[in-house]
């Protein structure tokens, strides 16, 4: 398979945190150990030697418990953190959700915040105009436009998110777990955009703590574990294993 075919290629990628390894109090404190070089870090890999050929039009499950990497990964694909070893490729347009409220400004309202996100995720003004409605229907807000997004609950922070990242068909669409943020109902609409989103070639990777969810959704899924690949392969198989291993 020729390169361009992956939509995402992640070989043996490593991502390291330097960590303060003593209980440092207060910014002056922080600045005299910088300056007398005191400072001491201690080094945390986050991700260990992971590797990843996503096909354009997969959709990826990604699972493993609290702190297993999920996020670094994701992190890793968007661009925000750089891998220490290894290398990562991209080939498409991405609409990342990673974290909550991430392109929203909490000061404005959330009539000012849908433009200000469709400007981070490249849509012009007048684009956002066509697409107001549809997004307000889909994120069902139309009661709360005027309020500032931090009067907002979580659930609707992440209702907006979601109808402004996918009014457009991205190449590859990115869902950290905000989406365990909204209720039920809205978690099922927003399954049945995911899947139809596939359906269309949009390439897709979900973290989700949800073994029903990953399974509906996805068609192949990473477990993770401690930063390191546990398993790969198709999601049924993979989320029994997984499952398995939990409940031991
Ligand atoms: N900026 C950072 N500096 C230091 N350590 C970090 C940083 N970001 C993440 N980590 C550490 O990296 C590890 C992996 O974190 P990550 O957020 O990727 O886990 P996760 O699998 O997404 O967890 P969760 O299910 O809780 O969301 C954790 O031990 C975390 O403490």
């Amino acid at each position: 398979m020729k390169n361009e075919d992956y939509a995402i290629v992640i070989d043996h990628a490593t991502v390291r945190f330097n960590m303060a390894s003593e209980r440092i109090d207060n910014l002056k404190e922080y600045f005299v150990k910088l300056l007398k070089k005191e400072l001491m870090f201690k080094e945390f890999f986050a991700l260990k030697d992971v590797s990843l050929k996503v096909k354009k039009g997969e959709s990826w499950g990604i699972v493993g418990t609290n702190g297993s990497g999920k996020s670094t990964l994701l992190k890793l694909i968007c661009g925000i953190l750089k891998p220490y070893k290894g290398t990562v490729v991209i080939n498409g347009s991405m609409a990342p959700l990673i974290e909550l409220g991430a392109g929203f400004d909490p000061d404005l309202t959330a009539r000012e915040n849908i433009f200000l996100n469709g400007a981070v995720l490249g849509h012009d003004k007048h684009f956002m105009q066509e697409h107001f409605e549809e997004i307000v229907e889909f994120a069902e807000l139309q009661n709360f436009l005027d309020m500032p997004i931090k009067n907002y609950s979580s659930g609707m922070s992440a209702r907006l998110g979601f109808a402004v990242a996918t009014v457009v068909r991205p190449d590859i669409l990115i869902c950290d777990e905000v989406l365990s943020v909204g209720d039920y109902a809205f978690q099922q609409k927003c399954e049945k955009r995911m899947q139809y989103m596939r359906e269309c070639g949009t390439t897709l990777l979900y973290v989700s703590h949800s073994a029903e969810s990953v399974k509906t959704v996805c068609e192949k899924a990473l477990w993770l574990r401690k930063g390191e690949n546990v398993m790969i392969g198709d999601a049924e198989t993979v989320m029994d294993q997984y499952i398995k291993f939990l409940e031991r």
